[in-house]
């Protein structure tokens, strides 16, 4: 044995790979991930360290029986250990929420959930076929024959504990449940026909992944056929700085045939292990949270929404608030179609009960009784109505702080770009990646050939960047997405317009600066008691101007007597905005202690432009 990777270490040493990267870091020793190879010492180096630790705990036993998490060697998967142990279930746990034993939750600990995941690619890579196969293999035999239905997520039951998919491949929707601020997939699968290499829709499913901060994992698919060149999709993917592990990287590639099968172990095997690292965990008993994976209409049964448990646990009979509906769970499947009464955390499950369709994406929550659901739709109701107001009051662009964030950080300018041929991108990217500063950071989440997709304004729109055309116009259909979702769509005939538009961006990203500048000079010649505006003071304008709201400085001799605001300005008895040097006008302040022979002095605040 030369080298050996991590995961296979841990599993022949039953330690958790959490446990083994701790090791690996106390030693100093690099990995990328836990797929990495390392050297036969640290092995041995590894061993002395784990039976030490051994020894030490054997020696207090006390601590050792608290200590659950050591003193219990992992199972023998030594992976995701996706649900509650028992002992925290309590006696109600059932088939949705249990699993086989975990192993290690101590009873206040969180206990761990299966990954969700979902996969994404280009148009006929393989997805659907994909799903198939694991489906197939993958559920058991009298749970996937008959009777199930398409509820928008299964779960598969594998070696390493269970996986939860959700059966719509394509981005769109995971763009879409994302659009509405939720978060559902755990881990992205990209796949990559190994005939086909990247396509125009891997590259956007690797932004909306990479957009979402979800790792990924890339199965290099159709390996069976005797034109497939896995090495080519590898290479391809360093291009996008996407490296696979192989080269250096920590990029997970997975060689598989959604049509033989080969390569779909290793493959729920990676997504267990990233599911390990990612260290996901729910509590089944906190506060119930979930996000509607799909709804429809049965004929029969009437509305049907499919939610995905993401925290707490659900229970026939609860009340559940959607957007600004309720409804009362009559009944609950799982996505095998079983009926169950407890839903935990990571499972989809078909709810009856609903009235109206929810969407997709939308966020569930639970309420005690049907009042307490009114009162939640009541308070968004009311929040829904006065942010209506508020956009009808300020209708227009967005600002540069919505786009790009707080002032005074390193700020990211999000932008998607569209043209019409490979090298107008380029060219694109070469000027843009020139504009990069300290200060402005420019990140090109997508560079695409062709018109803008509603794909494009769903990842726009949750990433807060700006869509750049160059040669492109977008459809009439994407254009009104765009403008229902408030993300703006530019369109440029010549790259230097769309490059000054970049660079308006980044200009207006600089903080403002603003000055004080003088106005003008008034001599105070008599006071005037007026009945509603108090004293006014009946002055002459020796120099420049005087205008309403400018700032006022009185100084009486070299004293200066007050500060403050010029109200208003009268001329006779009209109110004036501006009066000029050589005119008499009355100068109103938010002062009544003006007196004759008083100077007051105006000025104003102007932003200078910088640079
Ligand atoms: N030889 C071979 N063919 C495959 C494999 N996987 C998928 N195919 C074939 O490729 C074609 C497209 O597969 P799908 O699973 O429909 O691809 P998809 O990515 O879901 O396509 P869309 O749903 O249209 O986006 C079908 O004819 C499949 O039979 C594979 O591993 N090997």
């Amino acid at each position: 044995m030369s080298k050996v990777r991590i995961y296979t270490l841990a599993k022949d040493l039953g330690v958790e790979n959490h446990k083994m990267l701790e090791i690996l870091d106390g030693l100093g020793v690099s990995y990328k991930s836990v797929s990495s190879t390392i050297e036969e010492d640290t092995v041995e180096l590894i061993k002395e360290i784990l039976a030490e630790e051994a020894a030490a705990a054997a020696a207090q036993p006390a601590q050792a029986e608290t200590s659950s998490q050591r003193a219990t060697p992992a199972p023998s998967s030594g992976a995701q250990a996706p649900s509650a142990p028992p002992s925290s279930q309590g006696a109600g746990a059932q088939t949705a929420v249990t699993e086989a034993p975990a192993a290690t939750a101590t009873a206040d600990e969180v206990p761990h959930r299966a990954p969700v995941v979902t996969i994404m690619g280009h148009v006929d890579h393989g997805k659907t076929s994909l799903l198939d196969y694991i489906r197939k293999t993958k559920v058991a035999a009298k749970e996937a024959g008959g009777i199930t239905q398409h509820v928008g997520a299964f779960e598969a039951k594998t070696s390493k504990g269970r996986i939860v998919f959700i059966d719509t491949p394509g981005h769109e929707a995971f763009t879409t449940i994302r659009a509405r601020g939720a978060n559902v997939a755990d881990i992205a699968i990209i796949v990559i026909a190994a005939d086909d290499s990247l396509m125009p829709q891997t590259r956007e499913a690797i932004a909306h992944a990479q957009a979402a901060k979800v790792p990924m994992i890339v199965a290099i698919n159709k390996i069976d056929l005797p034109q497939a060149d896995p090495e080519k999709v590898k290479t391809d993917l360093t291009q996008l700085n996407l490296v696979p592990e192989e080269y250096g990287g920590d990029l997970v590639v997975v060689p598989v045939s959604a049509k033989t099968g080969e390569g779909v172990e290793d493959l729920l095997e990676y997504i267990s292990l990233t599911a390990e690292i990612e260290d996901l965990r729910a509590d089944p008993k906190g506060k119930f949270s979930g996000v509607i994976i799909e709804g429809k209409v049965d004929k029969q049964a009437g509305v049907l929404a499919t939610v995905m448990v993401q925290e707490g646990t659900l229970h026939v009979g609860d009340f559940l608030v959607v957007g600004e509906n309720y409804g009362k769970i009559k009944a609950m499947t799982d996505s095998a179609g079983a009926r169950i009464k407890e839903a935990g955390p990571s499972t989809p499950v078909q709810i009856l009960g609903f009235s109206t369709v929810p969407a997709s994406g939308e966020k569930v929550q639970s309420a005690k009784n049907e009042h307490a659901a009114r009162e939640v739709i009541a308070t968004r109701v009311d929040v829904r109505r006065d942010e209506e107001n508020a956009r009808n009051r300020r209708r227009g662009p967005r600002t540069l702080e919505d786009i790009m964030g707080p002032v005074g950080e390193l700020r990211t300018v999000n932008l998607i770009l569209r043209a019409d041929t490979q090298g107008s991108v380029e060219a694109i990217q070469g000027i843009l990646a020139r504009k990069e500063s300290e200060d402005i950071n420019i990140n090109v989440m997508l560079a695409g050939i062709g018109a803008p997709t509603e794909g494009d304004v769903l990842l726009a729109s949750t990433a807060g960047a700006q869509i750049l055309c160059f040669s492109v116009t977008p459809s009439a259909g994407v254009a009104k997405v765009a403008e229902s979702k408030g993300v703006e769509i530019k369109a440029y005939r010549i790259i230097y317009e769309m490059i000054d538009e970049v660079d308006r961006l980044i200009k207006g990203n600089i903080e403002p600066v603003f000055e004080q500048q003088y106005l003008g000079r008034a001599e105070v010649r008599m006071v005037i008691r007026h009945p509603k505006s108090g004293n006014i003071a009946g002055s002459y304008i020796t120099d420049g101007m005087f205008k309403r709201n400018a700032k006022a400085k009185v100084t009486r001799g070299k004293e200066v007597v007050y500060e403050g605001t010029v109200v208003g300005l009268k001329r006779f008895k009209d109110d004036v905005r501006e009066v000029q040097q050589g005119y008499e006008c009355g100068i109103n302040l938010d002062w009544e202690g003006v007196m004759e022979g008083d100077i007051i002095e105006a000025s104003e605040m102007v932003e200078v432009t910088q640079g």
